[in-house]
């Protein structure tokens, strides 16, 4: 089935499934679509890694920022011996004169060699001479008590190519230069080089916040469930997933089943009122809240009608896939977008790879390799007793094609995808074994499929 929509570029045509659900791989492509832009911000140095410049990396500074010693030892001029003058220190104060053929400082690496330098000889090849050397005009004579050789008004003596172990201005990058492109991804590496480059703060693509909002009067936070309760599975299985999606975790909200409580959650300005259920934001800067549970059609779920009152955008209502069917994507007026999770927990996590990462990675977003479902049956757990994991099961009787994709938690193994079972709605179990889901399309019939990596 097929309808028409309408969109900036003209009309499009979406893939629809049975019931106005759209096929899994179009929820997919939406979602990507969907994209936001991560916003440009100037960050310190220390709250920049991980994100992507903005702009090229330029120096600030030429390095080394003027000629300096590569090695501990005597910056000289010319041939020896060579008198030694004084002591320069990394960070003390420079020798202030221009050096004279047969003259010398003691230098330490780093610090700046004196104008006229021609090369630097190291301690190790330098040997202090205990008398000074005679001249065209006087013979060798003794050095003056207390001067041994290589201090200052001493003579060293010793052989070095000229140039050797004087790193020049500019010399490893020039004042001005591009080092690195827009879009490098800010690694501990590219924060030593930017600091080095005279960089405090840098332009960079903030990685996008995600808050959530968990659902649910029966969902609890911590502690054993008493009949009729939940514990909150989706909660703790989201940071990581947005983490590993490129974005960053913003505030995470347990609210009271109801209208009022999320749709005050969900506008990023609630208006202030004395419930605090209601007048806590879930990040004023978040581009993407995820509200797990409330998307399906019961008493409780209100979601739609929330998003609906607030003149949201839905680009995706109801996909056709098992599990994560009564999922969801809409953008409020203010940008702001939203992510409906099914409240069943590994439905949940099969909507989440459906519709959140492609949404947080955008263009970064890379489509699984292709690979054939093994037919044996995985080695589970000892206590393994039903939902055994033959590929065949996956197949569509015959006469008959699966309308729905189905995503099935597989472990890779030498003979292609495994599928280690345990994989209904409600539990994570499978996919707490599995390291990927397959991609079952609608009427397979064993043909390779793609993998749909875990967050690891
Ligand atoms: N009449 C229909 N009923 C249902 C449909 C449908 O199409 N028509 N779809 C079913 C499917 S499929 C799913 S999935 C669920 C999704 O329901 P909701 O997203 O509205 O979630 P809830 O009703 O709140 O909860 C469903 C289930 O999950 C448990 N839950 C909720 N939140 C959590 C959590 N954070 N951690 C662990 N477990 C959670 C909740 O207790 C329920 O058992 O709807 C079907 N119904
Ligand atoms: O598809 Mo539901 O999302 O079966 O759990």
């Amino acid at each position: 089935m097929e309808s028409r929509v309408e969109t900036d570029g003209g009309v499009r045509r979406v893939d629809r499934a049975s019931g106005g659900d759209v096929t899994w791989a179009e929820a997919r492509a939406i979602a990507l679509r969907a994209s936001p832009s991560a916003p440009v911000e100037e960050v310190p140095l220390s709250m920049a890694r991980g994100c992507r410049l903005a702009r090229p990396l330029t120096a600030l500074v030429p390095v080394p920022g003027t000629d300096v010693s590569a090695m501990d030892g005597y910056a000289v001029v010319g041939e020896g011996p060579w008198r030694v003058l004084g002591r320069v220190l990394a960070g003390g104060r420079a020798h202030g004169e221009v050096l004279k053929p047969g003259c010398a400082v003691e230098i330490a690496t780093g610090a700046p060699v004196p104008e006229g330098t021609t090369s630097v000889l190291p301690y190790e090849a330098a040997r202090p001479l205990a008398s000074i050397p005679p001249t065209h005009d006087s013979p060798a004579r003794p050095a003056p008590p207390g001067v041994s050789g290589e201090r200052e008004g001493g003579w060293v003596a010793g052989v070095v190519e000229e140039g050797r172990h004087v790193r020049r201005r500019g010399e490893d990058v020039g004042l001005g230069e591009v080092v690195l492109g827009a879009g490098t991804r800010v690694t501990p590496a590219v924060l030593g080089l930017a600091a080095a480059l005279g960089h405090d703060v840098l332009a960079v693509h903030r990685r996008l916040e995600v808050a959530v909002l968990v659902t649910g009067d029966e969902v609890i936070a911590e502690g054993l469930p008493e009949p009729g309760r939940v514990r909150d599975a989706i909660g703790p299985f989201l940071p990581g997933l947005i983490e590993w999606a490129g974005a960053r975790v913003g505030p995470r909200l347990t609210i009271p089943d109801g209208a009022a409580p999320l749709r005050a959650a969900l506008l990023p300005h609630p208006p202030a009122g004395p419930d605090p259920t209601t007048s806590v934001p879930p990040g004023e800067g978040a581009e993407v809240v995820v509200v797990c549970g409330a998307s399906s059609k019961g008493p409780a779920d209100h979601l739609r009608a929330v998003l609906d009152d607030l003149g949201a955008e839905v680009l995706v209502d109801g996909v056709a896939v098992r599990p994560g069917h009564p999922q969801l994507l809409a953008r409020l007026p203010c940008g702001r977008l939203v992510v409906g999770l099914p409240g069943n927990p590994f439905a949940a996590l099969a909507a989440a790879l459906t519709l959140l990462v492609p949404l947080l990675k955008g263009e970064r977003y890379e489509y699984g390799e292709r690979t054939t479902l093994a037919v044996t049956p995985a080695p589970t757990s000892p206590s393994h007793r039903s939902q055994q994991p033959v590929t065949e099961a996956h197949k569509a009787p015959r006469g008959h094609r699966h309308s729905n994709t189905r995503l099935v938690p597989v472990r890779r193994s030498g003979k292609g995808a495994v599928p280690v079972g345990h994989d209904r709605p409600g539990s994570l179990w499978g996919a707490a074994m599995a390291d990927a889901l397959a991609v079952l399309p609608p009427g397979w019939d064993g043909e390779p499929v793609e993998l749909l990596d875990l967050p690891d």
